[in-house]
């Protein structure tokens, strides 16, 4: 038997994507609860414990949002077997596959992947992934509750590392950075292929129907002659450790590829809220 909705949920690790899971789910499940083991800012809208045991009693999904640590994420899940081992444990994790993260068999049957875009208020999509083993009373929870809250649900058919959207990211990103690398354009300009002709066209139709609307025989011949020489080492992986070594991460030191100012991160917010706000409705 699924839990009925709406369900109580307590989101673990108010970190970048916990806040706004947080703040994806308030107003709908009206049992929120939430829980940090560091003394961070609370997020209103979720009842804030200071204790795991008690934020997880009798709850029915724990959605687990902490440090993409693979050791860290078991520990953590190994304690919650002991203490409710009846609960649905959704993980938002990146990096880690559903199989690969439950401790126990009976775990294995409760967990799986629910992986939030950041920020995860904004981006309607989730990617829902259960592992072969995970119950579809489970996988169906979750999703009713994610479609309840308004959320776009994209239910993967089996497991594969990078789900289909950071796959997707990561092959983009690769040729990006080969162009880039190439001198073809600089990163500013390859950015506003994105943002002024591909990224938009892409929010009205994705690129299957792009195909089709051009026409699959054009793209035969695109297809063709270009994937031959398109990047395909590691390169791109190498240049971006390269930047990490030398304190650029981003946005949150101040420089990556660019530099940025403090109210950065709260520009892209406002941007990709106006993004969205004027995308098509299919969730
Ligand atoms: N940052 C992003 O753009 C995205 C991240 N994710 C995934 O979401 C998860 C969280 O990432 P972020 O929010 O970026 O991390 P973060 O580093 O911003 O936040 C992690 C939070 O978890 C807390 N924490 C660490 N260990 C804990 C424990 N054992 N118990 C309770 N709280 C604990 C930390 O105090 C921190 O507040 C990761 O698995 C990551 O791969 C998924 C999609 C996008
Ligand atoms: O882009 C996002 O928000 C997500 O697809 C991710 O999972 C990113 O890789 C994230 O982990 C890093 O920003």
């Amino acid at each position: 038997m699924s839990a009925p909705y709406p369900a109580s949920v307590l989101v673990i690790g108010l970190g970048t994507m916990g806040r706004g899971i947080v703040r994806a789910l308030r107003g709908t499940v009206t049992d929120l609860r939430s829980f940090d083991e560091a003394p961070v800012t609370d997020e209103p809208g979720a009842r804030r414990y200071n204790d795991l045991a008690d934020a997880a009693r009798g709850v029915d999904i724990i959605i687990e949002a902490i440090v993409e640590d693979l050791s860290a994420k078991r520990t953590l899940l190994r304690y919650l077997e002991g203490i409710v081992p009846e609960a649905i444990i959704a993980s938002t994790t990146s990096t880690f596959l559903p199989s690969g993260l439950a401790t126990s068999p009976a775990q294995r049957r409760r967990l799986l992947l629910a992986h939030f875009f950041n920020p995860a208020d904004v981006v309607p999509l989730v990617e829902v992934v259960p592992a072969e083993s995970t119950d579809r009373d489970a996988v169906e929870t979750v999703i009713r509750m994610l479609r309840a809250t308004g959320k776009s649900v994209v239910r993967l058919q089996r497991e594969v590392d990078g789900l289909v959207a950071n796959r997707l990211q990561a092959a983009l990103i690769r040729e990006a950075m080969h162009l880039r690398a190439r001198g073809v354009a600089s990163a500013e300009d390859i950015d506003r292929v994105l943002t002024t002709g591909l990224g938009p066209r892409w929010s009205a139709a994705g690129c299957f129907e792009v195909m089709d609307q051009g026409g699959l025989d054009v793209w035969a011949r695109v297809l063709r002659r270009l994937v031959p020489d398109l990047a395909s080492g590691h390169e791109c992986a190498d240049e971006v450790d390269e930047l990490v070594l030398r304190g650029q991460l981003g946005v949150k030191s101040g420089r990556g590829f660019a530099s940025h100012d403090s109210d950065a991160a709260e520009r892209y917010r406002h941007a990709v809220e106006g993004a969205f706000g004027a995308r098509r409705d299919d969730s």
